[in-house]
């Protein structure tokens, strides 16, 4: 079982989160905190607002009202160039890899470093750097190889390393395990918790996957009408009576 952090620094922070679509309403008064090196797991059923609070953490979509910050930072009254820089600190690993397809692996990593690395204070060379996070990864190897010659699993993983190249504090997960067979979502859970120990990360992760939460979760939050409607270990969510509950852990 994977320990609680509750004495740590916390990264990221979510207070009173509104949203609606007209008479929608999807998030409604939900909180959360993200501890300093703690894998946070956010879990709900489909259609329960884990996308759209992403969404409005990353300031893709605006929130109605409620507080977020990031890094002690209130996102709501960044300038767009403060925001920029602030996502740098934020890998982020979407559903779908999203690789480039007409680039090489090696490009599909310097790509991010071509357009921050300079705001950054990283000091190895993009080689240097594409290097590591492949190594990290497991797929130094594959440098020289096109998406379209990656299996699933190996794309997955390339877009780790991407999203881990400009060395983020904070990682987003969402649904880091859809589309995989068993055998490779198991290789790309463990690889969560190598990243973890590696980088230091503080990480949360959107999933359906039980098996995933099971593995990587520090704490669980259940998402359920807008609410974080409990959240706790792992164990606990999983022993919990409320049918409510249940429904995920049977
Ligand atoms: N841009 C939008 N305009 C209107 N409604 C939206 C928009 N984005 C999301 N919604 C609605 O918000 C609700 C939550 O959607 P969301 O995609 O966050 O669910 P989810 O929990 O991520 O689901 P899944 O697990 O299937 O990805 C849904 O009712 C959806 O229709």
């Amino acid at each position: 079982m994977k320990e609680q952090h509750p004495n740590r620094a916390i990264v990221m922070e979510v207070s009173n989160l509104e949203k609606s679509f007209g008479s929608n309403k999807v998030l409604d008064d939900f909180n959360l905190k993200l501890y300093k090196g703690e894998n946070l797991v956010v879990m709900g059923k489909s259609g329960s607002g884990k996308s759209v609070m992403v969404k409005c953490l990353v300031g893709l979509l605006e929130a109605d009202d409620g507080l977020i910050t990031i890094r002690d930072k209130n996102i709501t009254s960044l300038s767009q160039e403060s925001l920029d820089i602030l996502r740098t600190e934020i890998g982020f690993l979407f559903q779908g890899s999203a690789l480039y397809d007409s680039m090489t692996v090696r490009e599909n990593l310097e790509f991010p470093l071509r357009r921050h690395k300079e705001r950054l204070d990283i000091t190895e060379s993009n080689q240097e750097l594409v290097a590591e996070a492949l190594e990290n990864v497991g797929l130094a190897h594959a440098i020289d190889l096109m998406p379209s010659e990656l299996s699933g699993g190996m794309k997955r993983r390339v877009a780790l390393a991407r999203a881990l190249i400009l060395k983020p504090s904070i990682i987003i997960y969402d649904e880091p395990t859809t589309g995989l067979d068993p055998i490779t979502a198991k290789e790309i859970i463990a690889l969560m918790n190598t990243i973890q120990e590696t980088y230091g990360t503080s990480a949360l992760i959107i999933t359906h996957d039980i098996d995933c939460a099971r593995v990587v979760a520090d704490r669980v939050i259940l998402l359920i009408d807008g609410k974080n409607y409990i959240e706790g270990t792992f164990q606990e969510l999983a022993g919990s009576t409320d049918p409510q509950v249940r429904a995920f852990f049977k």
